[in-house]
């Protein structure tokens, strides 16, 4: 069982759903990122996911994108994030951790060899933005024979037929992003996401969280109502932005509420 498929089935042996924030490593310096992993599962995170810094990150609005600007800045490379990975994992080894990034700084790296690279750093999915699935099979293929998790993104225009090709490749989740547009949009519509989730719910068989336009414990609640696992990125990259002091008490606390109030979502 992977780490990602063992967290899911620890919190639905709880009726608990899981909580997955996402901020950009090195951001907003590469010397507090794996303090901010920390911090993000004592505030209650179930899964990590962290984002790896690119110069065109197009599904991204302005807050993600200044942070990729950000680390950008302090030269973090697809290599280097892969050691924050390894130094997280000397002293968390439950928590999975799955990579968020664009194709072309893995294509860069070549494949086979970051996919070696990423398992050996404890990484436990990666999700590529712009990796349609009609073209992922080769590169899934890979990923999986070293033991990790392809999670793939289903959007509300996404058709059946695609979503057939998602679930016969997917691992771990299947991540469904709530809304047209980009990342760090205003609130989702929650009765548009539970009528979607329904539909997509018929062809899978693994997790589905949500993400995109979750930023308060309201929202984060009532998505914990109708998905597994709820996905929290730009508000936690305000906080990065705002600037490194208390960082990493600042992400705690906040997170500390949005678990709280995710777990009285089926109460
Ligand atoms: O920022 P939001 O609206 O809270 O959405 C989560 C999102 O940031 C994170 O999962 C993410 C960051 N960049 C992405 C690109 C594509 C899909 C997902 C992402």
């Amino acid at each position: 069982m992977s780490r990602i498929q063992a967290t899911f089935a620890r919190l639905q042996g709880q009726n608990r759903q899981a909580l997955i924030p996402f901020v950009t490593a090195g951001d907003p310096h590469p010397r507090i990122t794996v303090g901010v992993m920390h911090a993000l599962v004592a505030g209650g995170a179930d899964i990590l996911e962290l984002g790896v810094p690119f110069s065109d990150p197009m599904a991204d609005g302005p807050v993600i994108q200044r942070a990729s600007e950000r680390a950008l800045l302090h030269g973090v490379s697809l290599r280097q994030v892969l050691g924050m990975v390894a130094e997280f994992r000397q002293t968390n080894t439950e928590t999975p951790v799955v990579l968020m990034g664009y194709a072309n700084p893995m294509e860069a790296m070549g494949y086979e060899a970051f996919s070696k690279a990423a398992v050996l750093a404890g990484v436990d999915g990666v999700l590529t933005v712009d990796l349609p699935p009609e073209e992922a099979k080769e590169r899934v293929d890979i990923l999986k024979s070293h033991g990790i998790d392809p999670i793939f993104l289903l959007a509300p225009t996404t058709h059946a037929s695609r979503i057939k090709a998602v679930a016969e490749m997917a691992a771990g989740y299947v991540y469904y992003v709530s809304l047209k547009g980009v990342t760090g949009s205003a609130n989702l519509d929650i009765k548009d996401v539970t009528e979607k989730l329904s539909v997509i719910k018929e062809y899978l068989n693994i997790p589905v969280g949500v993400g995109f336009g979750i930023s308060d414990a309201a929202t984060a609640k009532a998505v914990a109502g109708v998905a597994d696992a709820v996905v929290i990125g730009s508000r936690l990259v305000k906080e990065a932005e705002a600037g490194e002091e208390g960082l990493a008490d600042r992400l705690t606390d906040f997170l500390t509420g949005i678990r709280a109030a995710m777990d009285t979502a089926r109460a």
